[in-house]
């Protein structure tokens, strides 16, 4: 029997913790069986990561910086996406357009109702039907403080644009996702990303094995049995 694909993305603010559980996940669900498709936004195809490059490194306005984004999720929904998903992949895909509201929105000061009209451009007329602007089925939001965010970053790597940004700008960040949870709760699921590393991975195995996606609990990857 094919199974259907699943949608997941990953979103918070810089330095919450959802690169260090995204790989684990993917193990999780291949060893249940699952061929998964592992993706980034801004990125995810060759035209794609070098919008990414450009919006990531060079100054731009606003809008401009909307349509490259809007250009790139195009491009990699078309391109991998929606093709993982007809093979009944799962796409576990580290964030997708939950980021635009949230950091061209509530950050950047950006319309969102601008932001909306391009949402819906840029994620229909991709899916099987014609009328479904694709979004994913699950995102899970890794929320933690912008100051302990901060401090996890602090010496962890080179900031790009983004991450250079000071802690107010993370407050608005960390604020639109909030609004952008309470706005579709059925879609989202909060962790609590200010546990340690096991605790994160319990409670996001769990959001998995509740919803009958993943059959057991898996152990913390790395953790010695
Ligand atoms: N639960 C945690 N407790 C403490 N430090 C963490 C935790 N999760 C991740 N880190 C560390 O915080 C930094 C940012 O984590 P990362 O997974 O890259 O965040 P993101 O992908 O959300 O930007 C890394 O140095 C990582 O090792
Ligand atoms: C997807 C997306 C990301 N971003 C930003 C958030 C991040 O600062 C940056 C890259 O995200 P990310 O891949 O999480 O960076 P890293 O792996 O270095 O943690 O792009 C936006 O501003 N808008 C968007 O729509």
């Amino acid at each position: 029997m094919s199974r259907s694909g699943l949608f997941i993305s990953f979103e918070g603010i810089d330095g919450a913790g959802k690169s260090s559980h995204i790989d684990g996940l993917a193990q999780a669900f291949r060893a249940q069986g699952r061929n998964v498709t592992l993706s980034r936004e801004p990125g995810g195809t060759p035209l794609a990561e070098k919008l990414r490059e450009l919006v990531l490194n060079d100054p731009m306005d606003a809008l401009t910086e909307a349509l490259l984004i809007f250009a790139a999720r195009r491009d990699h929904l078309c391109q991998v996406i929606e093709p993982a998903l007809a093979r009944g992949d799962v796409v576990l895909c580290d964030r997708f357009t939950d980021a635009t509201f949230a950091y061209q929105g509530a950050g950047r000061g950006f319309d969102t109702n601008l932001l909306s009209i391009l949402e819906r451009m840029a994620q229909t007329g991709v899916a099987p039907e014609p009328d479904l602007m694709r979004e994913p089925d699950l995102t899970v939001w890794f929320d933690l403080a912008p100051e302990v965010a901060a401090e996890r970053l602090a010496g962890a790597r080179v900031p790009d644009r983004f991450e250079s940004q000071p802690v107010e700008f993370f407050r608005r960040v960390a604020q639109g996702y909030a609004d952008r949870a309470a706005a579709a709760p059925q879609r989202f699921a909060r962790i609590d990303a200010a546990q340690d590393r096991h605790r994160v991975w319990q409670q996001l195995t769990s959001v998995f094995v509740r919803k009958g996606w993943l059959s057991i609990m898996v152990p913390t990857p790395g953790a010695v049995a």
